[in-house]
């Protein structure tokens, strides 16, 4: 794919045009000229350096080469070509081109989203001096000028690339910056997003020259005298055929050795040790090595995927929970690695957890790498260029994994293919991973695979009308049950202040019952923290958020009334603001309050919550995971958290304790949201050995989704939505655009969403719903107002609704009033 423009000779006259984009939020692409002498050196794909405004400059990415002089405007020349080679395939050019364009951003926006760090800079780049470089360069190779850098680098520790350009004559500044960065002399600052400390483990390994089996059996032979060696080596290779990798700890524990005794393999120059972050890119070598055989029911869905793939480029795989979804696509995977394809395999954010991705590595060793939003921008670009080269094989990873740069992808699973997780809300590209992973696939004629137990009702939908493939298993692996579920009514239950109860006696019955017989619990609320809100006992008043038009929630732990839109805190409130009283009571319960009350009634047991206050940093969650896998706790008690694709082979009971809480919510999803989440849930129980137990502790005992839900009947819940979808006009039988008004005047706010609605309403006025305020109306001193169109699915429609949607934009801003509202579209919002 790294295609040169052949029809471009350096020696003819006529002026050449580049098309570059830059990592701004622009209306349309710009034009830069390029002068001869750089000519050959310009293809879509490099970064050239451009000055754009004033004075500012960019690495900008060449999109097309042309030679039509824009009619309006004298374009400035490129300053200099950054790249020998593409650093994007036209794939992800064309890519780009899509996404902005389906959910109404720029492709800067979307370049900004895809490239790694690295990649991008800018005027305001800062540059850190690499420490773990030394102050002796003389084994880098740098020419004077690079030099010249490094040492002010050396001395200051950060440079900003206006400050380099002043070291250096300005033309020259983004070459010389680009080659220092690749001899890693510094690195691009970003903002850390994520301050957890980085974990160092120490792994062992095998010296190459005993990877061959004979030299193997050769040296053990030779060690019959020395049995602890001995011993220490099969433990070794035990572990290396069960891991996948070694980690020294664990090979101590196991073989019982001493560390002198590994000390002595390794000074005998058998196996050798390397201390590296666990994040770290793991070398495994490459083999594929998968262990199961498919049942008949799998063997008959894998059969009827392929068939699927045959005559469409999507298939929706249905699976119930615990049927063995992951074992399918690893067998198709397996295949894609034999016919040399990359494989994209999607998994929301939390669902890629270290238990995945152990199972994973010990399938397919060195050929699947891993893609998250935790990792470092060093990582991200070793794995972006791994992804280029060709070189991984099979990429796991989260939502932004779409925008790595494949070479010849041959297969898109997109897992637990519902989840809300694949949508991006914020900044700019909205985008859907699932949906636009479906177009990219297209780019490189790839398959796409769409999996979950409880399908999203849009998949559904295209797999009713035969637009997706589809395959179902019915059947959970080894025939178990699905798990029986009960309701408990909270109504019937006593509590002294007439809230609702917490953990019902029922429960606390059945909890007891499955610890007794050393099986574990998972309980679920949706709600984080101690408490949504403290209510004043004698006027009602709730503290709010001086931001937000939210209350707040109180967090025990913290002792701190926390807001959960923007995140502020505040100290406890105990004088009632509007009567002066010192009386409030706790209203509703979160995760927190959960733990202490378990701890109160099962003061024995062990027991964990699992939520983003409990768990900060991706170690932390992991370590929980692995303390529940090894039954080291009872009783898990978490949101959302505990939900994804976990499967654990103790759990009897899963609780979920606020079922009017999740189906109370005002939003046209809720009946679906609350479905996948409880059968989700619920699927946690009883994968292994026996059929599981589900209590559901609700007021609302007629709520129609619940009798679906304890039927485990995902395709009456379809129907039953789908219809109520149809009647309101709602997707999947129409396509949604949310415009939001942002301002921090309340009235301006309001009156630029009703001018807009003014203005839309000849074109679309019956497919307008609103403007109104949102449910939260201020977040972070904004006030915020939105307006829907929802248009009927006709060829066109959706692209001109798009089209006046800009133009009108444009004219909004150009309002005096309205000129600084900010107008945020969202295609297809979640
Ligand atoms: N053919 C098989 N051989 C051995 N074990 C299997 C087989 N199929 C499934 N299993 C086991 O059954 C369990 C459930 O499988 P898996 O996790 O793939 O289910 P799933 O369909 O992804 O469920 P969920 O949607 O709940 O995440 C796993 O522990 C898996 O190893
Ligand atoms: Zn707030």
């Amino acid at each position: 794919m790294d295609s040169l423009f052949t029809d471009i000779d350096p020696s003819s006259t006529p002026t050449h045009f580049v098309e570059v984009l830059i990592p701004l939020a622009l209306p349309k692409n710009f034009t830069w000229k390029v002068p001869p002498e750089l000519v050959s050196a310009v293809q879509p794909g490099v970064r050239v350096e451009v000055v754009f405004g004033k004075n500012k400059k960019y690495a900008g990415i060449v999109k097309r080469v042309h030679q039509e002089a824009p009619a309006s405007f004298d374009p400035k020349p490129i300053l200099n070509v950054l790249d020998d080679a593409p650093i994007v395939f036209l794939q992800e050019l064309a890519f780009w081109e899509w996404i902005a364009d389906y959910y109404m951003c720029s492709e800067g926006e979307v370049m900004q989203a895809a490239l790694p760090t690295h990649f991008k800079l800018s005027s305001e780049t800062i540059l850190l001096f690499n420490e773990t470089i030394g102050e002796d360069f003389s084994h880098l190779d740098l020419d004077d000028e690079e030099f010249l850098v490094a040492e002010a680098l050396l001395l200051r520790k950060e440079l900003k690339l206006l400050e380099v350009q002043q070291i250096l004559d300005a033309t020259h500044v983004y070459p010389v910056i680009k080659r220092l960065l690749e001899k890693q002399v510094c690195f691009v600052w970003e903002e850390l997003k994520h301050t957890y400390k980085e974990k160092k483990e120490t792994y062992v390994h095998l010296q190459p020259q005993f990877q061959q089996e004979e030299q193997l059996a050769e040296l053990m032979n030779s060690w019959s005298r020395a049995p602890k060696q001995l011993e220490l080596l099969l433990a070794y290779l035990h572990l290396l055929k069960t891991e996948g990798e070694v980690k020294q700890s664990e090979l101590l524990k196991k073989s019982g050795a001493s560390s002198a005794q590994l000390k002595g393999l390794i000074e005998k120059n058998v196996l050798w040790t390397e201390s590296r972050s666990v994040d770290r890119l793991a070398t495994l070598p490459k083999n594929i090595q998968i262990p199961f055989t498919l049942s008949e029911q799998q063997e008959t869905a894998l059969h009827s995927i392929r068939e699927q793939f045959n005559h469409k480029q999507v298939c929706l795989l249905r699976g119930i929970t615990s049927s063995g979804k992951t074992l399918l696509y690893t067998k198709l995977m397996e295949e894609m690695l034999l016919q040399g394809k990359q494989v994209l395999y999607m998994l929301p954010e939390i669902a890629l957890t270290a238990q995945v991705i152990r199972r994973l590595q010990s399938y397919f060793g060195g050929y699947i790498v891993i893609y998250h939003s935790k990792f470092n921008s060093s990582e991200r670009l070793e794995l972006w260029n791994k992804v280029k080269s060709g070189e991984a094989r099979i990429i796991l990873g989260a939502r932004s994994a779409i925008f790595l740069p494949f070479r010849e992808l041959g297969l898109v699973i997109c897992d637990e293919e519902h989840d809300p997780s694949y949508k991006q809300q914020d900044p700019a590209p909205r985008y859907n991973a699932r949906d636009a992973a479906i177009y990219l696939a297209s780019l490189f004629n790839a398959r796409v695979l769409l999996g979950s137990a409880t399908p999203s009702l849009e998949s559904w939908f295209n797999a009713m009308h035969g637009k997706y493939g589809l395959v179902e298993l019915s059947q959970r692996y080894g025939d178990i049950q699905l798990p029986e579920i009960q309701l408990v009514d909270t109504k019937l239950v006593y509590t002294p202040d007439r809230s609702k109860p917490i953990i019902t006696p029922q429960l606390q019955e059945a909890i007891e019952l499955a610890i007794q017989q050393n099986k574990q619990v998972i309980l679920f609320q949706n709600r984080r923290g101690y408490s949504p809100y403290q209510v004043c006992q004698t006027c009602g008043w709730i503290p709010h958020c001086k931001n937000c038009d939210v209350s707040l929630t109180f967090h025990k732990i913290q002792n701190k009334l926390v807001c959960h839109y923007c995140g502020t805190s505040y100290p406890t409130v105990s004088v009632c603001e509007a009567c002066g009283n010192h009386q409030f009571t706790q209203q509703n319960f979160g995760t927190e309050r959960i733990e202490e009350t378990l701890q109160e009634l099962f003061p024995k047991a062990r027991i964990a919550r699992m939520d983003v206050d409990a768990v900060k940093g991706k170690h932390a969650h992991d370590a929980l995971i692995q303390l529940f896998e090894q039954h080291r706790l009872d009783i898990l008690v978490g949101t959302q958290m505990v939900v994804k694709g976990l499967d654990f082979d103790k759990v009897a009971l899963v609780g979920i304790l606020d079922a009017d809480a999740i189906l109370g919510f005002a939003d046209f999803r809720v009946n679906e949201r609350g479905f996948q989440l409880m059968e989700q849930v619920s699927g946690r129980a009883g994968r292994k050995g026996a059929q599981g137990l589900v209590l559901i502790q609700v007021r609302n005992l007629q709520h129609p989704v619940l009798l679906l839900v304890q039927q485990h009947d995902y395709k009456a819940f379809a129907e039953f939505e789908l219809n109520n979808r149809h009647q309101f006009g709602y997707p999947p039988f129409s396509r949604m655009i949310q415009l939001s008004f942002r301002h921090k005047d309340q009235n301006t706010v309001r009156q630029a969403a009703h001018q807009m609605a003014n203005w839309l309403n000849p074109h679309f006025g019956q497919y307008l719903v609103g403007p109104a305020a949102p449910v939260v109306n201020r977040v972070r001193n904004q006030y915020r107002m939105e307006l829907v169109i929802k248009l009927p699915k006709e060829a066109g429609l959706l692209q001109h609704c798009k089209e006046q949607i800009e133009l009108l934009t444009a004219h909004l801003h150009q309002q005096p009033p309205f000129k600084s509202v900010t107008v945020i579209p969202d295609v297809d919002p979640l």
